[in-house]
């Protein structure tokens, strides 16, 4: 296995957090956080003090005290620093793998004349056509143009199974730095170098593109107001002190500030963001932002398409079924016919089981005939002859309207034939030679296992999963009935899984599309997320914001369970953090003012040793508590399926509670130890 996605945290992965928790000190890259700037100016401010104690007018503290409030302050610094770079690590040590996987490969490049010339891969470009034989690495991103093979993605996946992958319909993509373990493929290039998948992988693992969510970014704006108002609060405390008689030391009202702004949530806040994006890659799941695994938290709907997603999507032809006054050879005969030059794998199945039944064509015979591409626009593909036969073959309400315009008759036990295929849950392709309809072709499928189960789970947290495939009712019922689905939408056509999505989006929900063809790019871009397989088009995986590795439509259910995850984790630790004031409050204050007002004693509730110690403990415990919560924010709040007003009440309470009392035990139980160690 080439990635090691599952390995917790390395030594290196820490010796390598600890190193850059100091280069993060750099104010240029600090400032992006307006919280824990506010902390590296007080520890500039508070170390020049600890160098000269009177630079700024008289004072009665030491240079030690000084000191030890420069030096707490350089150590919050760190350890919000040390939580970031912890979180960036392991998709650091991941990308530093793939990377081995991109290494420079060559590539046989097909030239015009049909000659191959061999050529770096990194100099490949759109269009260009290669041919890999066994054995080798595919140069670069693109779809199969010939050839059937399977493909070892051990690579990027870290899944050991070799997957087919063939030319025509919704399984020819492939990702470079994958191997063909058989065969050979000829490969149209999609992508020029350094934008391959390969590459916006390592970018995405690495964090190098991430970008803050607009939950986050609101959320440091908050955070930042906050900052400012406790800003003023403290400057407006000088004149009144001074009005008091009191003095106050300006290292004093520096760690005041600190302990009272958001530090807690401030240096932990980046970290809760990259570590639920890594939990997310843990699952084989590439999440390209940070914003869709957020909404993904908040999903009510789950739209999914059918064939290569909820089924395997191998569908293959297994039946010719005549309709009353057609022969069986005859039926057999008109497949093969608007099959011959079907790339699709249901085109091809269609011809390899005519030649099964003992049906053959001559090319010769149709040379000049025009090709009818299958689309989904149409749901029907075929060859117009050149003797003028129009042949075609498709989704049978298709046809029968194909041929109801041209004037034909529609067979009495056409619908007879079509409901025992779609009843099983097969797709019944309609076989028409112009206006005669001659029977029914029987496309079988699998559904995937496990499916009911995972879609009962989803029920169970409110959101609502429904399937939209091109097929026809009844047999969409069926599979439907057997996945498990709340809901279906049969017969749709691109644009109507569009307007699924957007009817849902109306009505005010946030909805998750999951697809794998070409046909379902257009919807997995407009739903809030979209998750593409990895088994399908590259202009599926394109349109996605997410791409499941493993092919796996239910994997959106963990998908969202990280996303919840991640938006409850972040509350509480806000509210931790915040509810943590009070006690630096009860800690701080009267330790200021008890000199000159002994009535403040009433408010010295926690008895602390001294002055200086009240303060020097309450910032230590601020500073600690940073590294304390470090698990919390890597792991995530535990996320129970319940009740977002449950959920809400019973984080509010744990943490709001837990933030007002431990940090009281904790200040106190600091204070004991400094003043039994007699440090102040
Ligand atoms: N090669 C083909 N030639 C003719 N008709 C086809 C061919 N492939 C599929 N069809 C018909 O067209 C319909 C629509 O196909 P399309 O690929 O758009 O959706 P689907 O595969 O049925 O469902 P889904 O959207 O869930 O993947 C199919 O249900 C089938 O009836
Ligand atoms: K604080
Ligand atoms: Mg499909």
């Amino acid at each position: 296995m080439a990635v090691e996605r599952k390995k917790t945290l390395t030594k290196e992965i820490v010796n390598q957090a600890i190193a850059d928790s100091f280069k993060k000190l750099n104010p240029w890259v600090m400032i992006k956080n307006p919280v824990m700037f506010v902390v590296e100016v007080g520890t500039v401010i508070t170390f020049l003090l600890s160098l000269a104690p009177d630079l700024f007018g008289s004072t009665e503290v030491g240079r030690a005290y000084n000191i030890a409030v420069f030096l707490i302050l350089l150590f919050t610094l760190l350890f919000a620093n040390f939580a970031e770079a912890l979180a960036e690590g392991r998709g650091k040590a991941q990308a530093d793998s793939l990377r081995k996987t991109k290494s420079d490969t060559k590539a046989r490049l097909v030239q015009k004349d049909g000659s191959y010339k061999e050529v770096s891969s990194t100099t490949l470009r759109k269009g260009d056509i290669v041919r890999i034989e066994i054995g080798e690495i595919i140069p670069s991103d693109g779809e199969i143009i010939e050839g059937l093979a399977s493909i070892d993605e051990s690579a990027i996946t870290g899944e050991s199974a070799p997957v087919i992958k063939e030319a025509g319909g919704d399984f020819s993509s492939v990702t470079g730095g994958t191997r063909v373990a058989s065969d050979y493929i000829v490969v149209k290039v999609t992508t020029d170098p350094g934008e391959s998948f390969l590459d916006r992988m390592i970018a995405l693992v690495e964090g190098a593109k991430r970008q803050k969510t607009p939950n986050e970014i609101a959320l440091t704006t908050l955070l930042a107001v906050l900052t400012l108002i406790f800003l003023i609060v403290i400057m407006t405390m000088v004149p009144m002190a001074q009005y008091l008689n009191v003095k106050l030391e300006i290292s004093t009202l520096i760690a005041l500030l600190v302990c009272l702004i958001p530090t807690t949530i401030g240096g932990l806040l980046s970290a809760i963001g990259i570590a639920g994006m890594d939990r997310v890659t843990q699952f084989n799941v590439l999440a390209m932002s940070g914003k869709a695994v957020e909404a993904a938290g908040d999903i009510d709907t789950m739209i999914l398409d059918k064939t290569g997603t909820i089924t395997f999507g191998n569908r293959m032809a297994s039946e010719f079924v005549p309709v009353a006054g057609v022969i069986a050879k005859d039926i057999t005969f008109a497949a093969l016919q608007a099959s011959v030059k079907d790339e699709t794998p249901e085109g091809r199945s269609i011809v390899e089981l005519a030649n099964k039944l003992g049906e053959s064509w001559q090319t010769s015979a149709y040379e000049g005939a025009e090709v009818v591409e299958f689309t989904a626009e149409t749901r029907m593909s075929g060859l117009n002859l050149v003797g003028g036969s129009k042949v075609r073959k498709g989704a049978v309400d298709a046809i029968k309207k194909y041929v109801s315009a041209l004037g034909g008759k529609i067979p009495n036990d056409l619908e007879t034939i079509t409901n025992r295929i779609a009843k099983a849950g097969g797709t019944p392709l309609a076989v028409a030679i112009n206006e005669r309809i001659y029977g029914v072709i029987y496309l079988k499928d699998t559904v995937k296992p496990g499916l009911k189960e995972r879609f009962a789970e989803l029920r169970s947290m409110g959101i609502k999963t429904v399937m939209c495939t091109g097929d026809n009712p009844l047999t969409a019922a069926t599979i439907a009935l057997e996945a498990g689905v709340d809901e279906f939408i049969a017969e749709a056509k691109p644009e109507d899984k569009i307007a699924a999505i957007k009817k849902e989006q109306q009505e005010g929900k946030l909805v998750a599309m999951t697809g794998d063809g070409t046909n379902d790019a257009p919807a997995l871009a407009q739903a809030d997320v979209g998750l593409a397989m990895n088994s399908g088009t590259m202009a599926a995986k394109e349109a996605a914001n997410m791409i499941d590795l493993d092919s796996d439509p239910t994997k959106l259910l963990s998908v969202i369970s990280i996303g919840k995850q991640l938006l409850i984790t972040r509350g509480a630790l806000t509210t931790f953090s915040i509810a943590n004031d009070i006690a630096k409050y009860f800690a701080i204050i009267p330790a200021m003012f008890i000199l000159a007002m002994p009535q403040l004693q009433a408010l010295n509730i926690m008895n602390l040793a001294s002055p200086e110690s009240a303060i020097l403990s309450a910032l230590i415990f601020n500073a600690i508590i940073i590294p304390l919560l470090i698990p919390i924010a890597m792991k995530g709040v535990k996320y129970r399926a319940m009740s977002a007003d449950r959920l809400l009440s019973r984080n509010v309470l744990l943490y709001g509670i837990g933030g007002v009392i431990v940090p009281f035990i904790g200040i106190k139980v600091i204070d004991m130890i400094l003043h039994g160690l007699n440090i102040v």
